[in-house]
């Protein structure tokens, strides 16, 4: 729209930007810039800002919305380029808008001391008190979320409505003065005489109420009457400032065809090869029988192999709707892709690489391999899961895409920081349903379909009856965190937090088991995997083995959390897990549902929730942009195994890229082309509000890794921290994310908790982590037992089942 106001939003790292820019494209439909506070266009990397072009920059602007953000105004690194905004000279001045760090830095520049709250505010909602003028006419009962450390001091110790001599270019306009704790918090103010203003609360949050939020039109208003009576308009495009070029990726030269770094086809040993699927699905719809999903992967001799199970063992909880085992055949493609050297691999059935090549950016990839390997579903909606990449993504494979480099550990590393296979043949149990459905991508597959459910559709009850297990053998105890170190991090984490550095940090730790004897003996993981789902049946676990004897990996997950799905339709859901209580108490009380829904009214524990809320709107709206994010459910108590958790849906709608229609072909086998190198970087694009580009299901999975549930908010700033809190460790598959990307369009993926893994190489050891949200009211011992708690929740599969 040529007359839509157009705004430059100043980003300082956060992780509820996006929700600000939708509610600025809501309230005033308004076109939005994003830039970083350190864009390198306008300030060097000493730090020194290039006034001359940024106040170019600023001409095509009507109006600036300085955001939130970690760390502390007076700090030149923190605020970056907004301190430049306070001393723009006369004929540069436009309208500026603070919110809680953007707010503090106009407070501090204006002569007001920041300081450290007694008490740090974060996801607290408190009531606020407003002059009813300015940005606050018409404006009644605010009920707002604070996320703040420190607050601006006027220098004053009442809450007054006129500027104080101390800073009287300041005139106060919002407080909360209900805060016993911290005494009265500054919660608005303007620049007198300056189109400045500030909110130190977060009007975009959730749990801010709508008058709350009606702040900004109003400011809106006011700064469209000031660039009215200084005749101030903005000028498009006063001069060019595009983003600086990505240097060219790397790409092999014997890759042929060359078009537009699109190969289509890849190389083994030398020669061209094709990639075979299927244009459409092959299925068939058994009844269940008595099959579970363990004995049937028994029965097709698949649990001695490589394999890939996602079972949903809890299906009491609503998202435990289906189980989907998927086959490994000597076929089968693998693609690995290794954080720190940003290296992909693509790999045959034996596990050879036959391509590898150092990418920009691993999701642009999968970007295209999804869109390319589309294929039409005959019956679309019976199953979620039709074939396609089954696997997990690493926590460092996700600090790669928000551009933190990863640790690596001295101990050794996983296999790798993401690994798929294209599963071709699969076994989806649909438990609503009491179905089973038999289906292959593969080309001329049809007879493994038959066979295969012929064998499933009769009962043999050799292989259908459960085999238990044997007692585990014994396992030592090779790393465990020590309870008072453990104590001393979550100090630490809190220290990080009053200075304002992060408002939660999801602080985790390790234990490291030996088993005696070799792990590849007897098979031990499926046991210890069907001996997990047994005592902790959850509606995420999965069971992974990937790889040959000597190079594989093993992955047994009982995670109660869901991350992220998204349908066929182009509808996603993110169901974080913030908070936590055990069921039984430390005297043996089973505790209720009651007292678990009384337990979950404590603010901590929906202040943890909450910003987690809000930082995945962030996320979602970054992927699918403003009016496209719901909350559908806020704070709920759901009932686990072992523990009562607190649990958030969001909702997100996106636009499928590609129509199913158009990749159906007419020929029955088709030869896709399987790799797409990426030009671009998709972190970069992710920074502007998608309200153009149609997102896919694969943009929303890179815009929101890592899981914001095991970082904490905001998120760059707070993996950064917590890299060094637990000491450079890295989390590996813990922390990270498993699941599948469906050739249909849709996908799902869980947060790997509650889990361990092990690979060939780091002999029988078993790494489970645990760990838990540390915020200013978390106790610290209380933190270490919430630790303990979760990671027996894995333990649990080392307890042999008695009969
Ligand atoms: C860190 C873990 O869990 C995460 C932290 C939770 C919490 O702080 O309450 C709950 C679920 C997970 O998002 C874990 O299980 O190890
Ligand atoms: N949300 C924010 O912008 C927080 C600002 C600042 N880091 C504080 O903690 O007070």
């Amino acid at each position: 729209m040529a007359d839509s106001p157009k705004l430059l939003f100043i980003d300082s790292y956060d992780s509820f930007s996006q929700n600000i820019v939708a509610l600025l494209s809501d309230s005033i439909q308004a076109d939005i810039e994003i830039i970083q506070n350190d864009d390198e266009r306008f300030i060097t990397e000493h730090g020194s800002i290039r006034h001359d072009h940024f106040r170019i920059f600023l001409q095509s602007f009507d109006a600036i919305v300085a955001g939130p953000g970690p760390g502390n105004p007076t700090k030149s690194a923190d605020v970056g380029l907004i301190t430049a905004l306070w001393d723009l000279p006369h004929q540069s001045l436009l309208p500026v808008l603070g919110i809680c760090l953007g707010f503090q830095s106009l407070g501090f520049h204006f002569g007001a001391n920041v300081r450290r709250l007694t008490h740090p505010r974060h996801g607290i909602i408190q009531n606020v008190a407003h002059t009813k003028e300015d940005i606050f006419k018409g404006v009644e009962n605010v009920q707002a979320t604070q996320y703040h450390s420190l607050h601006v001091d006027l220098g004053c110790t009442n809450s007054t409505w006129i500027p104080l001599e101390t800073c009287p270019s300041l005139l106060p306009l919002a407080w909360i003065l209900d805060d016993a704790e911290n005494g009265a918090i500054l919660m608005a103010l303007k620049h007198m005489k300056k189109p400045f203003w500030g909110v130190q609360y977060h009007p975009e949050s959730i749990c801010t109420n709508p008058e709350g939020g009606k702040i900004i039109s109003n400011w809106w208003w006011e700064a469209k009457a000031w660039n009215e009576s200084n005749r101030r308009r903005r000028i498009d495009s006063p001069m060019s400032f595009s983003p600086l070029e990505q240097p060219a990726p790397d790409i092999p030269d014997d890759l042929g065809e060359g078009s537009l770094l699109l190969p289509l086809s890849i190389p083994v040993n030398g020669k061209p090869s094709t990639f075979h699927i299927s244009s459409s699905a092959y299925s068939k719809s058994l009844d269940q029988c008595g099959w579970t999903v363990q004995t049937a992967c028994q029965a097709l001799e698949a649990s001695d192999r490589e394999l890939i199970v996602l079972e949903s063992s809890n299906t009491k909880v609503l998202t435990g709707k289906y189980s989907i085992i998927g086959l490994i055949l000597d076929d089968t493609i693998r693609i690995h892709y290794f954080a720190a050297s940003h290296m992909l691999q693509i790999r045959d059935g034996q596990d050879h690489t036959i391509f590898e090549c150092v990418v920009d950016d691993a999701w642009a990839y999968f970007r295209e391999f999804m869109k390319n390997i589309q294929v039409s579903i005959v019956d679309a909606g019976a199953v979620p899961f039709s074939g396609g990449l089954m696997g997990f993504i690493s926590y460092e494979a996700g600090l790669d895409t928000i551009g933190i480099t990863p640790s690596s550990s001295p101990d050794g590393q996983p296999p790798s920081d993401i690994a798929f296979a294209f599963v071709t043949r699969s076994v989806v149990f649909d438990h609503t349903q009491k179905r089973i459905v038999v289906q292959s991508i593969g080309a001329e597959d049809e007879d493994w379909v038959r066979k295969t459910s012929a064998l499933l559709s009769s009962m043999d009850s050799d292989t259908a009856s459960p085999s238990f297990m044997t007692p585990a053998p014994t396992v030592s105890v090779q790393y465990s965190p020590d309870p008072k170190e453990y104590c001393d991090k979550v100090k630490s984490c809190q220290e990080e937090i009053r200075a304002g550095n992060s408002y939660e940090l999801c602080l985790t730790d390790r234990q490291i088991l030996e088993f005696d004897g070799s792990c590849s003996n007897d098979n031990l993981p499926w046991t210890l995997y069907k001996q997990g789902a047994f005592h902790n049946p959850a509606p995420f676990s999965a069971y992974i083995r990937l790889g040959p004897l000597d190079r594989g990996f093993n992955i047994l997950s009982f995670s109660p959390e869901k991350f992220l799905s998204w349908n066929r339709e182009g509808t996603c859901e993110m169901r974080p897990i913030k908070g936590t209580l055990k069921k039984t108490t430390s005297d043996g009380r089973r505790l209720t549902c009651a007292d678990a829904e009384d337990f979950f009214q404590s603010p901590k524990e929906r202040a943890e929730n909450l910003m987690i809320v809000d930082l995945i709107r962030h996320d979602l709206h970054g992927a699918l942009g403003a009016g496209n994010v719901e909350v559908t459910k806020l704070m709920g108590v759901e009932e686990y195994e072992t523990v009562y958790q607190l649990v958030s849906v969001i909702e997100g709608k996106f636009k499928q890229r590609t129509m199913m229609a158009e990749a159906v072909s007419s020929s029955p086998t088709d030869t896709r082309p399987l790799l797409a190198i990426p030009s671009r970087r998709l972190r970069e694009e992710s920074l502007q509000p998608r309200t153009q580009r149609a997102a896919s299901g694969v943009d929303v999975l890179a815009c929101s890794l890592p899981p914001g549930s095991m970082t904490g908010a905001p998120k760059k700033r707070s993996c950064e921290l917590l890299q060094s809190i637990e000491g450079n460790q890295p989390r590996g598959i813990y922390s990270g994310v498993l699941g599948y990307m469906d050739v249909g369009g849709g996908g799902a993926f869980s947060v790997v908790i509650r889990s361990a893994y092990r690979w060939d190489g780091d002999a029988a050891r078993w790494h489970i982590g645990a760990g838990g949200a540390v915020t200013t009211l978390s106790g610290p011992e209380d933190e270490y037992a919430e630790m303990v708690a979760k990671r027996e929740a894995a333990l649990l599969m080392f307890k042999a089942i008695k009969r």
